[in-house]
């Protein structure tokens, strides 16, 4: 039956006003440098089936009896290293991005951000965009290139909450970057000006994107191929002939095969063979965080001076650079079209 706005029983809900949502959305740190919070954040990240796709079964007395009792301590270690006075670099730097991009998109739109895993939660984002009148929304998980472990796992959280929904908001979702000239060409620019202001000429210009285990690849995953077109865009718009460019996969996390060539044995490698000038960038990362600045910035300095380099620097992510921001919100508003 339909029903009269007379006959709306007491309990409706107020009607909305239409307005538009933004949800921007990245991975998820802890709260703090700490060994629980760090346990916390990891036992909710590595139960996530979209992550470790091994039976629970199998997988979580090990995840409880061994990885949580030993990874915790050692993580919260190497947050230690890169926590500032905002607290975690990857919390700071979304929220950022998403002043940044309200800012930019002006009152028509509202814009909030969400983490996978830990706070701000992406069902109580959601529920915060819809109560105050948002009935359509963009979920904008910030990962050029697309990856079940972390694109789709963002939408199943966002479908989750649907779910639950009897009046649902109207949900769009951005769609993976990793070619869109937007994004290349704004890696282009802003790698370029951190590469002329860097006082060394780097011989080789490495692109570390985050590893994935080898057989997602096997399964049809497209991650491995949206980071190679990635880096081949990039190359051919950053233009560089004098810097050999080599694309890499970092972070191996467990015993199976994981994405090659590894970050940390090309940067040996690269020292081994005599290349004394290296500058590293994460074009996969829309923000820096643990991966980019301990890994990369602190570990991989390390592994590649110590095989006989000389010069080393980390460039920065896109982050809130003039090139990061305008790339969100030419993305953002092309999504938004006929909404807005
Ligand atoms: C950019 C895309 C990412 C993919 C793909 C990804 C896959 C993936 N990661 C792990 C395990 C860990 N990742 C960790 C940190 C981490 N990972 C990403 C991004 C991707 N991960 C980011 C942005 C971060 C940094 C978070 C921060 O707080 O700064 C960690 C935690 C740190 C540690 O203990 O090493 C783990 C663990 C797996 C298993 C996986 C795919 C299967
Ligand atoms: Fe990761
Ligand atoms: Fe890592």
């Amino acid at each position: 039956m339909t029903w009269t706005a007379q006959q709306l029983p007491q309990d409706h809900p107020p009607v909305k006003s239409g307005r538009i949502g933004v949800l921007v959305v990245n991975l998820g740190t802890p709260e703090a440098p700490e060994t629980g919070p760090v346990r916390r954040y990891l036992g909710e990240f590595l139960s996530d089936r979209r992550v470790i796709e091994i039976p629970s079964l199998v997988w979580q007395p090990i995840l409880r009896g061994i990885i949580l009792n030993t990874r915790p301590k050692k993580s919260a270690a190497a947050y230690r290293e890169v926590w500032t006075d905002k607290g975690s670099p990857l919390a700071a730097i979304t929220a950022d991005q998403a002043a940044g991009l309200q800012a930019r998109l002006g009152e028509d739109v509202m814009v909030e951000r969400a983490m996978r895993y830990g706070e701000p939660a992406i069902p109580a984002q959601l529920e915060k965009l819809m109560d105050a009148g948002c009935d359509r929304i963009l979920l904008a998980p910030l990962y050029p290139q697309y990856c079940a472990a972390t694109t789709a796992t963002v939408v199943d959280k966002a479908a989750d909450w649907l779910r639950e929904k009897r009046w649902q908001a109207s949900l769009r979702t951005l769609p993976p970057y990793h070619d869109d000239s937007a994004y290349i060409e704004a890696l282009a620019t802003d790698l370029g000006r951190q590469l002329d202001a860097l006082d060394f000429r780097p011989e080789v210009l490495l692109l570390s994107f985050h590893g994935m285990p080898q057989r997602t690849l096997d399964l049809g995953d497209p991650y491995h191929c949206h980071c190679r077109k990635t880096a081949r865009l990039l190359e051919a718009k950053m233009a560089r002939p004098d810097i050999r460019m080599i694309t890499t996969f970092q972070s191996r996390f467990g015993p199976a095969k994981w994405l090659e060539p590894a970050t940390d044995s090309t940067l040996m490698a690269e020292g081994e063979k005599g290349t004394k000038r290296l500058a590293i960038a994460a074009p996969g990362f829309s923000a820096d965080c643990l991966e980019t600045l301990e890994e990369l910035a602190i570990q991989g300095k390390e592994q590649f001076e110590e095989a006989g380099g000389e010069e080393f620097a980390t460039l920065s992510c896109l982050n809130t650079s003039d090139a990061g921001m305008a790339m969100l919100e030419t993305m953002i508003r092309r999504e938004l079209g006929g909404w807005i």
